[in-house]
């Protein structure tokens, strides 16, 4: 297992602090090995293992605990004789009906030092939320960056290839999951995880009746990561299908497979007209592997992909994003953190002439002085009008963008 350095020293940092850490991500992301190795800075920092207690919701283990009630009768009655504070480490704490109002209580009556997982972003708007508003901070995981695939490979002490690891990654995307496979078995890894998202936590979790639908729903989304649609436009392409529709429909089934953490959906703003937000969206997906379940090797289109990954990385990064438009012009993204604007274009390649001219004229339009970047596959140092050339692998290397 390597260490997760990037989310361990967010969440270092708020041990013993009042805050309940959440910890959310698709499923299969790296929660639970991520719970472990918390465990191991807490015991690592002198606190005794009975002090620390970790159930998973998932486990049989723990499968008379329903509820509320169930959850305090056991944790009271471990906690009855221990001396000096407690850490609770909850997996997958929503299979626990209610239980908010536990989590609430053993803020106030126990001294305690909580963290909870789990892979829906409804997980804390639930009706009891309230109860624990304001008092949690939450921690949003993705599947492996390339920088951790790189760092799995060097503490294999494996030697790879830069550019063949960035293939895969392409290919395959980072669930860390899929490195205990060969490649064939890798498809079948990723298809068996995209449909237990689908069924379990789109389909059953809100009672979805079309499956046929909510199907066809996320193979279009996700064949079209990148593009701009609206439900409107989606609703009346499906439509063409012979399928019944409405834009609400498709707007609830966006909605659920972003809580699943499936996509991120991304505004659109005008960047001469006062920042104003518009009306059409794009989705980029948590990872790329899913991709490639329905685009195989031959249909990819790699400019797509690019983006994707370039998108994943910067909200890694902590970047709010938005996709810009100046004129007729798009920009792939605005990025903001802390009060900085970076401009940035992805391309598979530049080296052509025209397409260079294309990728810098809408960078070259913006008249601030925010910097602007090309991102592509290239790997020669250029820049020209202000406007900065980046090879992805760098980038995507680079800790701090
Ligand atoms: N840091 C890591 N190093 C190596 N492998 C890892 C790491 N983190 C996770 N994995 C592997 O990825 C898989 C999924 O990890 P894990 O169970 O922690 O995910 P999860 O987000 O808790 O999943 P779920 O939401 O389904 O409970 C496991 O096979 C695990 O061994």
């Amino acid at each position: 297992m390597i260490k997760r350095k990037f989310y361990l020293e967010k969440i270092v940092k708020l041990i013993d602090t009042e805050d309940i850490k959440v910890i959310t991500g698709v499923r299969r992301c790296g929660k639970t090995v991520l719970l472990k190795q918390i465990i191991d800075e807490l015991e690592n920092r002198g606190i005794a293992s009975e002090n620390i207690i970790y159930m998973s919701f998932e486990s049989s283990k723990y499968k008379n605990i329903r509820n509320d009630d169930d959850l305090d009768e056991f944790i009271f009655s471990k906690t009855n004789n221990l001396n000096g504070k407690i850490y609770l480490l909850f997996d997958e704490i929503q299979k626990v009906k209610n239980w908010e109002v536990s989590l609430n209580s053993y803020r106030v009556d126990l001294e305690c030092d909580i963290y909870i997982t789990g892979s829906n972003s409804q997980l804390l708007s639930g009706e009891l939320a309230t109860l624990i508003s304001g008092r949690y901070i939450s921690i949003n995981m993705l599947p492996f960056s390339f920088k951790e695939l790189i760092q799995y490979y060097d503490e294999m002490h494996e030697k790879i290839d830069e550019i063949k690891l960035f293939e895969q990654y392409l290919s395959y995307g980072g669930f860390p999951g899929l490195l205990n496979y060969e490649n064939e078995e890798k498809e079948k890894y990723l298809y068996d995880l995209y449909s237990t998202i689908v069924l379990n936590d789109i389909l059953y979790k809100n009672k979805v009746k079309d499956l046929d639908l909510l199907e066809r729903l996320m193979e279009f989304m996700i064949s079209n990561i990148g593009k701009l649609f609206s439900a409107n436009s989606i609703s009346k392409y499906i439509k063409n299908e012979n399928r019944k529709t409405t834009p609400h429909t498709i707007i609830n089934y966006m909605d659920y497979a972003r809580n699943a953490f499936i996509f991120y959906q991304i505004k659109r703003e005008n960047i001469k007209q006062k920042r104003k937000l518009l009306i059409s969206d794009k989705y980029y997906l948590v990872d790329s592997g899913f991709y490639f379940i329905f685009n195989g090797s031959t249909q990819r289109n790699w400019s797509q992909l690019l983006e994707n990954i370039v998108f994943l990385e910067l909200i890694r990064q902590g970047y709010s994003i938005t996709i810009g438009k100046i004129q007729d012009l798009e920009v792939d993204f605005v990025c903001r953190k802390a009060n900085q604007i970076k401009y940035i274009q992805v391309s598979q390649s530049i080296l052509d002439e025209n397409t260079r001219k294309r990728e810098f004229k809408s960078l070259e339009k913006i008249s601030d002085s925010y910097p602007k970047y090309v991102i592509s596959m290239d790997s020669f140092d250029f820049s020209a009008n202000g406007i900065i050339h980046l090879n992805i692998i760098d980038f995507l290397k680079s800790e701090n963008f």
